[in-house]
Parts: C-alpha cells; structure tokens; sequence
C-alpha cells in the first residue's frame, strides 16, 4: 500500500476476526495525521478487536492496514515493537509494575526502547509527568497514588516515545465521572500538541456533544460519522 504522510491510520476492505468467527467485516477507514476519534458499539461488538488489529495484537489476516508506516497485514514478528514506539498504547487496567517507583517505570520503558543516556531519559521523564500534570510524583510508589493519577502515568509512560498515534481502551472504565473527564481533558490536551488518537469508550456521557468523530461498531459493521449519522443514545454504548 503507499504511504499517506498526512494519515496515521489507512485500513482498506480489512475482515476482523475472533477464533474463526467474523466480527467486522470490509472495514474502510482512514485516520489523518492530529485527528481525534472515538470508537463505539455495544458490548462485543469488536471495538477492542479493531484496536488490537491496529497494534498487531491480532493479526490481519484479510485486507491491508497501515499504521504509523508500517504494514500491519504484511507486518513481521521483529517489528512490532518499533510499530509501538510510534504508537501509545493504554487499556482500562493500569498495569505499572507495583513494586517500582513511577520514575523506575517510565526509566524502563526508556531502557526497553533503546535510550542510553541517563541526562536524556532523566529529562524525558520530567517532561512526560509535567505534561500529565504529575511532575512532583516521580518518587512515588504506584500504590499511594489515585486510579486517576496511575492512569495519568500509564498515559505519561505511552507518550515516552512521542507517539504520532495514541491508541486507548476504555482509559476511563475504571474511574468516577469526574476523574474520567479531567482523564479525557488530558487526552485532548495530547490530541491539541498533534498527536492523533483513538479512543475506545462504552461512556455515552463522555461522547455526547462532542465534535469528534466517531467509529461505530455494529452488526459487523463499522459505522463513521464522517460519512453518515447514526444513533448515538446511550443503547449503542452497552
Ligand atoms: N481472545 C479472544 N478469543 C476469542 N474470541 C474473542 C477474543 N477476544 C474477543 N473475542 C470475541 O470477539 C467479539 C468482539 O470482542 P471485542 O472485545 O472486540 O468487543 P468490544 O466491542 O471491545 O467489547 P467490550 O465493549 O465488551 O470490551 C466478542 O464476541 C468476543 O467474545
């Protein structure tokens, strides 16, 4: 497929997959570069299977998809892992290592993804949690902080990297209204710096008189508010 420079996300005639069964099928949908999307649907209705898709969590077998420039149907086991150092990724579940500090978490990931100078990855860190609103926390331990504070630095930990895209499931199922919407308030700030992201949600709340679009899942299908209107009452989120 050619690459697009102004799309983050290219997904052509793609068929989704669970053991056997089909659960979207002639996906088509493109994802420009600083552009904020939410995806919807009912329970099991493939929202965190087109996700996983998009990370290569869940091979491509039908169709082509392009993320961050790579070739996700064509997309070789040894690249994965630079696929999501152009990526962020964050699930519902916080899952920091407990038993190291919030600095030690984040210096890990440095580690993993190829930084070797400590002053750099000392900075970077210091940048990530002053942009989650959490510079002052890097000494703590994730248990003496709050669900929204620990989702606060899984979001740092995903923006190591600079990501282009930042890929998020459910980030606010497991917090109080409150705390999911100053999460989301964060996502946007992300989102006003240029990073692209695509938010998977159940919380109509959250979605309703928003102007972002919006990917349904339904029926095997994947609905897009940027080519048609579709219901959004709070019966398509659960
Ligand atoms: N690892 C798996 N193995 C087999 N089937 C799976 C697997 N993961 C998901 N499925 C099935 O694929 C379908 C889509 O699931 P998926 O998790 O993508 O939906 P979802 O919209 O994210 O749901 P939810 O909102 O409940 O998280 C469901 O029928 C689910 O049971």
């Amino acid at each position: 497929m050619q690459q697009d420079s102004d799309n983050v996300v290219i997904a052509k005639d793609i068929t989704i997959f669970q053991s056997g069964q089909t659960i979207l099928e002639n996906v088509n949908f493109e994802i420009e570069k600083g552009e904020f999307v939410f995806v919807i649907g009912r329970t099991g209705g493939g929202k965190s299977s087109l996700l996983k898709t998009m990370y290569a969590d869940l091979p491509l077998q039908v169709g082509h998809m392009r993320v961050a420039g790579f070739n996700i149907d064509k997309i070789r086991r040894s690249d994965v892992p630079k696929l999501r150092r152009k990526i962020g990724i964050i699930f519902q579940d916080f899952q920091l290592f407990t038993d190291r500090t919030v600095a030690e978490n984040l210096m890990f990931v440095l580690k993993a993804t190829g930084w070797k100078e400590k002053s750099k990855m000392k900075t970077r860190i210091s940048e990530v949690l002053m942009q989650v609103g959490l510079g002052s926390m890097a000494s703590k331990m994730p248990y003496q902080l709050s669900g929204g504070e620990q989702q606060r630095i899984v979001i740092a930990r995903a923006l190591l990297n600079e990501p282009v895209l930042l890929i998020a499931d459910e980030p606010t199922g497991n917090l109080d209204p409150d705390v999911s919407q100053g999460i989301f308030k964060l996502f946007e700030e992300i989102n006003n710096s240029g990073t692209a992201v695509i938010m998977a949600t159940h919380d109509h709340e959250l979605v309703k008189g928003q102007k972002y679009r919006i990917l349904k899942c339904e029926n095997r299908e994947l609905l897009d508010s940027s080519r048609e209107s579709f219901e959004l009452s709070a019966r398509s989120f659960h």
